[in-house]
């Protein structure tokens, strides 16, 4: 009795005669005054208890000066306000950090979810479609919370019941327009709840350069870049293979030369071996020393290819019934096989026995390879399963500006491009694009936007200058271990 009574609605007016108006007339209940006052009162305490709950810091800086000022007087009110703003300043002055984390996002967060998205949420919500009308009555998705960081602003939302993700990824276009963002990309938080992040300004706008050579190498966490949202971009190498792809000049290279780079300490202690096969001629060469072993020809990397594919029968031999992970020794090193344009050996190859010994050696090295400490870290254009078949055996991948926007989907998987992995917006300036792309982890469905850091020549000199002089340490023959 008390809901909002939908009376006719004009869907299901029917009228024979053009231009007639159409009636809408509503249903008139009568109800006591005492119950709609009673109803009012009650969503008014309601209100208080939970913007108190919600926002105890902004209430509380709003409720304290008014109490001081109603017991002490307008003078004392204005004091404590504008001491607190000097102690502010002061600490922002002096310690931005602590006060950022303390403080500034949470003000800022506030600020937005009251100027941006709690004033918009409503028309947007009905007309980007992610509302429901049902019997006159409204149902919004809620907004639950807003955090800002240095980057973006991330949103959380509770999804109306019956909606899916992919409601909402289909829209991440008019969100990011509707609340002034470039873009918008969606991820679940739980059964319900979807977190939509919205960039303010890009952090990876401008290029990144060569990191420093870490003093100790993580195989599981090899630095690359930077993270959209200003953290450290670390790659797994160990464990996992990786599939890199992007068009010509996406900067492919960067990320193979900053894998590398962030493995050199482990190669000179013999933890790491890196195998470089560069059919292109053009990438790999000009740091050819720093590999266990360089291949160019397709004959060349077709034997590199079988005899990784030998060491890792034979250490699989070796581990079956005692282990079952690999650990890097010096006995046992990391073997990283780095292939760049990957394609020209299983797709342009014309020499059909060659091409299918190189797809029979990837296919076995990226399906038993992990277990026995050998990687596979593929670069290639054109990502089309009748170009790269054995794109899927790679768990990790990573798509660099790509032509099409179908092609984003073919390297993340199906619906990245949905939820945000434009990889196909990516500027085609080298200052702004090149390097830039979204990694999708084969732990996590969500795609993330990183920045690969800028290997030059001179820092591929410099590294081949200081770490290709230690001689290959060949790895101890499985005999000689046994
Ligand atoms: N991470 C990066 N940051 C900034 N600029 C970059 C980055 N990577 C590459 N570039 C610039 O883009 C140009 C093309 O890069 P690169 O040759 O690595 O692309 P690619 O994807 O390997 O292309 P191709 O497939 O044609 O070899 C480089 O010459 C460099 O100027």
């Amino acid at each position: 009795m008390l809901r909002k009574l939908p009376g006719d609605t004009a869907r299901d007016l029917v009228s024979t005669t053009p231009d007639t108006a159409i009636v809408f007339r509503p249903t008139v209940v009568n109800t006591p005054a005492i119950v709609v006052i009673v109803i009012a009162l009650w969503r008014f305490l309601a209100g208080i208890v939970h913007t108190v709950w919600r926002h105890p810091t902004a209430v509380a800086s709003l409720l304290v000066p008014a109490a001081v000022a109603v017991r002490y007087g307008w003078t004392w009110a204005g004091l404590l306000v504008g001491s607190v703003l000097v102690l502010g300043v002061v600490w922002a002055l002096l310690h931005r950090v602590s006060f950022l984390a303390v403080a500034g996002w949470r003000l800022l967060a506030f600020w937005r979810w009251m100027w941006i998205y709690r004033r918009h949420w409503q028309p947007v919500m009905v007309i980007a479609g992610l509302s429901k009308v049902m019997k006159g009555r409204d149902y919004l998705p809620v907004l639950v919370r807003v955090s800002c960081d240095d980057f973006t602003d991330r949103v959380t939302v509770k999804m109306l019941s019956g909606q899916s993700v992919e409601d909402w990824a289909k829209r991440t276009d008019h969100l990011a327009h509707a609340f002034g963002a470039l873009s918008c990309r969606v991820s679940i938080v739980r059964a319900g709840r979807l977190l939509l992040t919205f960039p303010r300004r890009d952090p990876l706008a401008t290029p990144i350069e060569a990191l420093p050579i870490p003093p100790a190498v993580d195989l599981g966490a090899v630095p690359v870049g930077k993270r959209e949202d200003g953290r450290p971009w670390t790659l797994k190498l160990h464990g996992t293979h990786v599939l890199v792809a992007g068009a010509t000049g996406s900067g492919k290279g960067s990320i193979i030369w900053s894998a590398v780079r962030g493995l050199l300490p482990a190669v000179r202690a013999g933890l790491v071996q890196i195998i470089g096969l560069d059919p292109k001629l053009m990438e790999l060469s000009y740091g050819r020393e720093l590999f266990h072993r360089y291949a160019s020809s397709p004959e060349e990397c077709a034997d590199a290819l079988e005899e990784t594919v030998a060491l890792m029968h034979d250490r699989a031999g070796l581990y079956a019934g005692h282990q079952r992970s690999h650990t890097p020794s010096v006995a046992y090193p990391f073997v990283l096989v780095v292939v760049d344009e990957v394609a020209f050996l299983t797709a342009y190859q014309t020499d059909k026995h060659l091409r299918e010994r190189v797809k029979a050696a990837l296919a076995t090295l990226t399906t038993q390879g992990r277990a026995v400490g050998v990687g596979v870290l593929a670069a290639l254009q054109d990502p089309r399963k009748e170009v790269m078949s054995i794109r899927n055996l790679f768990p990790d991948k990573i798509a660099l500006r790509l032509d099409e926007s179908e092609q984003v989907d073919m390297v993340l998987g199906e619906g990245a491009r949905d939820r945000g992995a434009l990889a196909d917006q990516i500027s085609p300036i080298p200052e702004r694009g090149a390097g830039v792309g979204f990694v999708r982890l084969e732990t996590s469905p969500d795609p993330v936007r990183v920045r690969a850091a800028y290997v030059c020549d001179a820092d591929i000199h410099a590294m081949v200058a200081e770490f290709a002089s230690s001689p290959a340490l060949p790895e101890v023959p499985s005999e000689e271990v046994a």
